[in-house]
């Protein structure tokens, strides 16, 4: 491994196989992602082994995360759009939310007054939840915790499969391993195809409880370009069941690994700052009835604390660009001689781009106040405008996530029902951590513990 520096704010590293270059400054990134958002709209085609993805050999593969930029992207990216995540259809799905939270709500009244580990029973609320959206409410129980026990061990895998998946020889030597994960495909094509085809075949405008078709429904009735080569995207076809696992398993995966960790962070931070915990429950005990989409994204103070939560532990803790040639490259500051004619990778740092010390005072501590009116960060979004970049754990530019609304309403809504109905403090021993996991998601090293009390009803 050849670490070799650039400039202050970026270096690269030579992994063995392809080059990648490493970036912590966010004026990089903005020149990158927004004023050349052109050059910088693809990831490594290798974002896992492609086998994994595509579920044979060749040279592209087919989930939105993974397909290059043009028809066939944006085909998918608004099939997406259309099924959950625009705006206007986040209300839709509160029958979900509010049943999987009374759910929560109920398990933890029967375990409160002891200690708990939070992120045990925040997955047991969040993957069903996320299931159903993506598979219809009629989704038994035993088939929801079978597809929570395959997402979780893929996303172990792919924390593992780093140590062999770039190198041939370290394939050969660790040949079990390697094939248990590839076996996962497998698996979930197993577990999704029943289900994708009875849907087919049934009427598949049956409702979600909250009204709207399943992203399965949306996915069903998609049509992509057939050559993603031909701009003007005229010959359509269906996806195949190749492409429907990929996609049916994005959002499964994309969904409650993110969302939990982000409200175990936030949960930790209450924790430890009791008068925050006492802010938002003095905003939640203001709204009457259920905390629905409408009322929760009227909740200013439960933004703010979202927003500081993201900001410091951005669930994702890097964004990949293919930079593919070395005048992309150049565009990052490289020395043009320094760049393989292969191109290279680049490495965007969420982490650190959020606790910049010259757009925040006091970049390491938890103040969700800047994000009121008046503080630093108003006006920073979920995903950054085209001026400055002061942080963005939902990415920035074309690829940017498109699930930062439907993220943080479930963050807000859960935390704000959690707040409503109890107090959290620390282990009596205290024991709250936070140190950082580095993995495929950012998540606690030490799973968060608290001290759950049920409060006197108001
Ligand atoms: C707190 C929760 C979440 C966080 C922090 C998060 C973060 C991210 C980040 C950093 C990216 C890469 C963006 C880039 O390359 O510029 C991304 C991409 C993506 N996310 Fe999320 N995400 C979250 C939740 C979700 C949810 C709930 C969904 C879907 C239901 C979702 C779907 C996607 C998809 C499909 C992409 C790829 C978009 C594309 O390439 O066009 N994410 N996300």
């Amino acid at each position: 491994v050849a670490v070799f520096r650039r400039r202050a704010w970026a270096w690269a590293v030579h992994n063995g196989q392809q080059p990648i270059i490493e970036i912590s400054d966010r004026a990089v990134a903005r020149r990158a992602l927004m004023d050349h958002a052109d050059a910088f709209c693809n990831r490594p085609l290798n974002l896992f082994p492609v086998a994994l993805v595509s579920g044979r050999r060749r040279s592209h593969s087919d989930n939105l995360t993974s397909v290059p930029y043009g028809p066939r992207w944006r085909a998918l990216r608004c099939t997406l759009n259309a099924a959950v995540l625009h705006p206007s259809r986040l209300g839709h799905t509160d029958p979900l939310r509010l049943e999987a939270m009374d759910a929560l709500i109920a398990d933890l009244r029967v375990r409160c007054g002891g200690e708990i580990v939070v992120r045990d029973i925040l997955n047991a609320a969040v993957f069903p939840l996320v299931a159903r959206m993506c598979f219809g409410s009629g989704m038994d129980e035993g088939h929801v915790r079978a597809m929570r026990d395959l997402l979780q061990a893929f996303v172990l895998a792919v924390d593992g499969s780093k140590d062999f998946a770039s190198s041939k020889t370290a394939k050969l030597l660790h040949w079990r391993r390697w094939r248990r994960f590839l076996a996962f495909r497998g698996k979930q094509a197993e577990l999704f195809l029943p289900l994708v085809n009875a849907r087919r075949n049934a009427n598949r405008h049956l409702k979600l409880s909250g009204g709207l078709p399943a992203y399965l429904d949306h996915l069903l009735d998609a049509r992509v370009p057939v050559d993603d080569d031909t701009a003007d995207g005229k010959a359509l076809r269906l996806l195949t069941d190749d492409e429907l696992v990929s996609l049916l398993s994005e959002f499964l995966g994309a969904g409650p690994g993110t969302v939990v960790s982000s409200m175990e962070w936030t949960l930790a931070h209450l924790v430890l700052q009791p008068e925050v915990q006492n802010s938002i429950r003095r905003e939640v005990d203001a709204v009457e009835g259920a905390l629905s989409e409408a009322r929760v994204r009227q909740m200013k103070y439960m933004r703010a604390v979202v927003l500081e939560s993201l900001r410091l532990h951005p669930p994702i803790p890097v964004l990949l660009r293919d930079v593919p040639d070395q005048a992309v490259a150049g565009i990052l500051g490289c020395a043009i001689a320094a760049v393989p004619t292969e191109g290279m990778r680049a490495h965007f740092n969420l982490g650190e781009i959020g606790r910049d010390k010259n757009a925040w005072t006091e970049p390491d501590a938890f103040h969700p106040e800047r994000f009121l009116a008046g503080g630093e960060g108003e006006g920073v979004g979920l995903v950054p405008g085209p001026k400055e970049i002061k942080m963005m754990p939902f990415g920035a530019g074309r690829r940017a996530c498109p699930g930062g609304g439907l993220a943080t309403m479930h963050v807000k809504s859960f935390v704000a029902a959690l707040v409503r109905e109890f107090e959290w403090a620390p282990p009596a021993g205290g024991g709250v951590d936070l140190t950082e996991l580095d993995g495929f998601f950012k998540v606690m090293k030490r799973p968060l513990p608290a001290r759950v009390t049920r409060r006197i009803p108001k």
